[in-house]
């Protein structure tokens, strides 16, 4: 975005009505001051061309008088060398108006790339019950648009408000060495200056915060939108989102109008006080002239000072309002950068102990309840043995996916514990945990890029044959091979040109390149056709060899080739046993093998006790 843009945007920015306190701008303030240092080099030069500014604003004054009054006594050799010195000053000060745009320029863009880069590393990490919390397109917009603020707050309106009231302070004491009675005067203007400075910063906060949240929602809605685009155009559902995007960009039309409203109102305001201000500092000086207390010269070098002095009165409530509007945006972005992250250990990799124990994993009466109360798991106990294929089995909101976010260190247990090789999962060791497990989710995605990138996230370091191998194994390499570029295919962000087959195929042999001891296996529940389903089958089976296996198992076929099957049902293990015993049970199980399975029969064999 722009900067005038976000100049303007950053209009409003809080939720309070009324005017912020210095220390509610001080605090968001100190959290930018450590990325201000990082380019402190380039905030020590703008400082020095500020005072270089100040100087040329001084001189130009002075050469006004010099030469008016050179030419008012006909002292002609005065003006013959002021007028070459005068161009020479000026030419070589002026070129560091470059120096200041530049420098300008990359403490804006410096500061926006660091903060840019720590929010979105503390959004990756952050805790996975934490990031729920939040709306993708509301990060999205902190990320865009609360940044562009930032960088408009440290590189333009610090450095703006420094420079007026530098250079207003330096016009001030020259002004009174030329004739303090006619400066008191003129600084009997700065009350109603002030006075429209605090006013402006209670209206500029106003309707920040909605403005923010608004961008956001039509982020998030957008967002949406092009994620279920399916679902909109299968049940005709255009008209009705056109409908709520337009009432949605309606709202944010609104609060962008009053905005204007509000800057073209302080504009005019500012500008009646200018000529008003600068009027009748020329009136009275003129009076000032005619009664011989002031020469022309000085009349005129006091009206340009004036104009030094006038012009940021008028302009720092202005930038201090914007100024405050950015520091909304800063508590914006920090309540993203405060959110608890997933620590990370020293040491990874003495976490684990390599050698895997009897039971590869190991539930201990563990509980789990989401932060909205949602008790999805209560007192779960149950071992997965080394090299095993465990199946668990239950009705929607049983609590299965639970588990996985557990096992995979996405949640912390409320109580209980989790072994894993025999060690307890703690947080601290999320990262070392997910190395030892490969997991195929039941929705592949496929990250923009081609099919050979998508495949390596499996090991970043494997080589091509090591992929195509992959390939192979998991069934894909015939379908990859028989596309127009083959593994340099482009999937795009959302693989849109795969089928859900292929991209289960490639998520199959991502994880076989993974090459972990443990595999979660969460399957689809979308129906393929006999033929993809056994050469998924096919695939899988070449996957689960040789590793221990925790299976969330929609598929008859894995539940029959479990060596265990665990039921659960609102948050319990309610029964356990092979798949023949829990039949014969006549229970939960054989209800659910029911219901679920045995419309596939006649895709798999069916099982001994069937028969
Ligand atoms: N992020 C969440 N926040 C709050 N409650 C949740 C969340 N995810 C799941 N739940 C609740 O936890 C319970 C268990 O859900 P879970 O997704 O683990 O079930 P599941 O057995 O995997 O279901 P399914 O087979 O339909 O995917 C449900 O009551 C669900 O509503």
């Amino acid at each position: 975005m722009g900067l005038a843009l976000r100049n303007f945007f950053s209009g409003e920015k809080d939720t309070v009505d009324r005017p912020a306190s210095l220390k509610q701008m001080w605090t968001p303030f100190l959290r930018i001051m450590p990325y201000m240092w990082k380019v402190r080099g380039a905030y020590f030069a703008l400082v020095i061309i500020m005072f270089i500014n100040l100087f040329v604003s001084l001189y130009i004054a002075w050469f006004l008088q010099t030469l008016t009054e050179a030419a008012i006594h006909q002292d002609l050799g005065k003006l013959h060398w002021m007028l070459p010195v005068g161009i020479a000053v000026v030419v070589v000060c002026t070129s560091f108006v470059f120096a200041q745009n530049y420098l300008q320029g990359v403490v804006v863009c410096k500061i926006e790339q660091d903060v840019r880069m720590d929010l979105y590393q503390r959004t990756l990490r952050m805790k996975t019950d934490r990031m729920e919390a939040h709306q993708s397109g509301d990060i999205l917009s902190r990320m865009t648009y609360d940044i562009g603020a930032i960088g408009a707050a440290v590189g333009v309106y610090v450095l703006n408000v420094a420079r007026l009231m530098l250079t207003a302070i330096g016009a001030l004491i020259y002004l009174l060495f030329l004739n303090w009675q006619l400066t008191l005067i003129c600084i009997c203007l700065a009350p109603p200056a002030i006075f429209a400075a605090f006013l402006f910063s209670k209206y500029a906060k106003r309707n920040s915060k909605k403005l923010s949240e608004a961008f956001g929602s039509i982020q998030s809605f957008v967002n949406e939108s092009l994620s279920g685009l399916m679902v909109i155009r299968t049940f005709t559902l255009e008209n009705q989102f056109i409908r709520q995007f337009h009432e949605r960009t309606g709202h944010l039309l609104h609060l962008q109008i009053k905005n204007i409203k509000l800057r073209s109102g302080v504009s005019s305001g500012m500008s009646l006080a200018h000529y008003v201000a600068y009027l009748l500092s020329f009136t009275l000086g003129a009076f000032y002239v005619a009664h011989g207390a002031m020469t022309v010269g000085g009349l005129l070098a006091f009206m340009t000072l004036m104009q030094n002095v006038i012009g940021p009165m008028m302009s720092t409530p202005r930038e201090f309002g914007s100024f405050q509007t950015a520091m909304a945006a800063v508590e914006r972005i920090w309540g993203i950068m405060d959110e608890e992250m997933e620590d990370h250990p020293p040491q990874p990799m003495l976490a684990f102990p390599s050698v895997p124990q009897r039971t590869v994993i190991d539930f201990h009466q563990v509980s789990y309840t989401y932060a909205n109360g949602s008790r999805a798991l209560e007192q779960v106990s149950f071992s997965v043995p080394m090299g095993s294929t465990v199946a668990l089995v239950g009705p929607s909101g049983a609590g299965k996916s639970t588990l996985f976010k557990l096992l995979l260190g996405l949640y912390e247990p409320t109580s209980g514990v989790i072994t894993l090789n025999g060690q307890s999962i703690q947080a601290r060791y999320a990262q070392v945990l997910r190395q030892q497990i490969a997991y195929v989710p039941q929705e592949t995605f496929l990250f923009s890029g081609t099919i050979r990138d998508n495949i390596r996230q499996g090991a970043f370091a494997a080589t091509d044959e090591e992929i195509v191998q992959a390939a192979i194994d998991a069934n894909a390499h015939d379908f990859i091979a028989s596309l127009p570029h083959g593994y340099d295919t482009e999937v795009g962000e959302r693989a849109m040109r795969l089928s859900g087959g292929q991209r289960q195929r490639i998520a199959i042999a991502r994880a076989l390149l993974k090459d972990a001891p443990i595999l979660l296996l969460d399957e689809a529940t979308s129906a393929l056709d006999t033929q993809s389903e056994q050469v998924i089958q096919e695939a899988l089976h070449r996957l689960m060899k040789g590793r221990t296996t925790l299976s969330i198992a929609h598929r008859l076929s894995t539940v029959i080739h479990a060596d265990y099957v665990y039921v659960l049902d609102k948050g319990h293990v309610v029964e356990q046993g092979t798949h023949e015993s829990l039949f014969k049970n006549g229970q939960l199980y054989a209800e659910l093998y029911r219901a679920q399975f045995q419309g596939a029969r006649h895709a798999f064999p069916a099982p001994a006790f069937h028969r």
